[in-house]
C-alpha cells in the first residue's frame, strides 16, 4: 500500500522543505501525498509533485491534517517548524503534534529526523 505522507513547513522553512522534497522526489512519487495550503503550492510548482492541498495552516490546515490524522489515513507527518518564530496558530500546530503523539504516528520536525524516516521507508519499499 503506498504511504500516507502530510509535508507542512512554515515559511522560514519551505525552502529547506523543497529541496527535501527534491532530494526524494522519485520516492515521494510513489506516495500519497496532502500538505497544508502554501507549503503544498511550492511543492507543486518547484517540484512538480502531485499534492493534495488543504487549507493554509493559519487557516486551519494544520487540524485538517490532524483530522484526518486521527481518523487513521496518514502514515506520517513531516513538519518543518521554525522554533524561532511564534506563529498565531500555535494552539493548531500544537494540537497536531499532540495527535501525533496519540496516535503514535511519526512526525519528523527537522530535515535530520525527515531523511532517516525517508530512507527508512525506501529501504522498505525500494523506488
Ligand atoms: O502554518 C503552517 C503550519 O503550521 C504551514 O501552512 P502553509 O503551508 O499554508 O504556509
Amino acid at each position: 500500500m503506498k504511504h500516507r505522507l502530510a509535508l507542512i513547513a512554515h515559511d522560514n522553512k519551505k525552502a529547506d522543505m523543497v529541496a527535501l522534497a527534491r532530494e526524494f522526489a522519485p520516492f515521494l512519487q510513489l506516495c500519497t501525498l496532502c500538505a497544508t495550503g502554501t507549503t503544498g503550492g511550492r511543492l507543486a510548482n518547484e517540484v512538480g509533485l502531485q499534492v493534495e492541498r488543504m487549507l493554509s495552516g493559519p487557516m486551519g490546515g494544520d487540524l485538517q491534517i490532524g483530522a484526518r490524522l486521527a481518523m487513521g489515513e496518514v502514515d506520517a507527518i513531516i513538519f518543518l517548524r521554525d522554533p524561532m518564530t511564534p506563529q498565531p496558530h500555535e494552539p493548531d500546530i500544537n494540537a497536531l503534534v499532540r495527535a501525533c503523539d496519540v496516535h503514535d504516528v511519526p512526525c519528523a520536525t527537522n530535515l535530520s529526523t525527515a531523511r532517516l524516516m525517508l530512507l527508512q521507508w525506501m529501504q522498505q519499499s525500494p523506488v
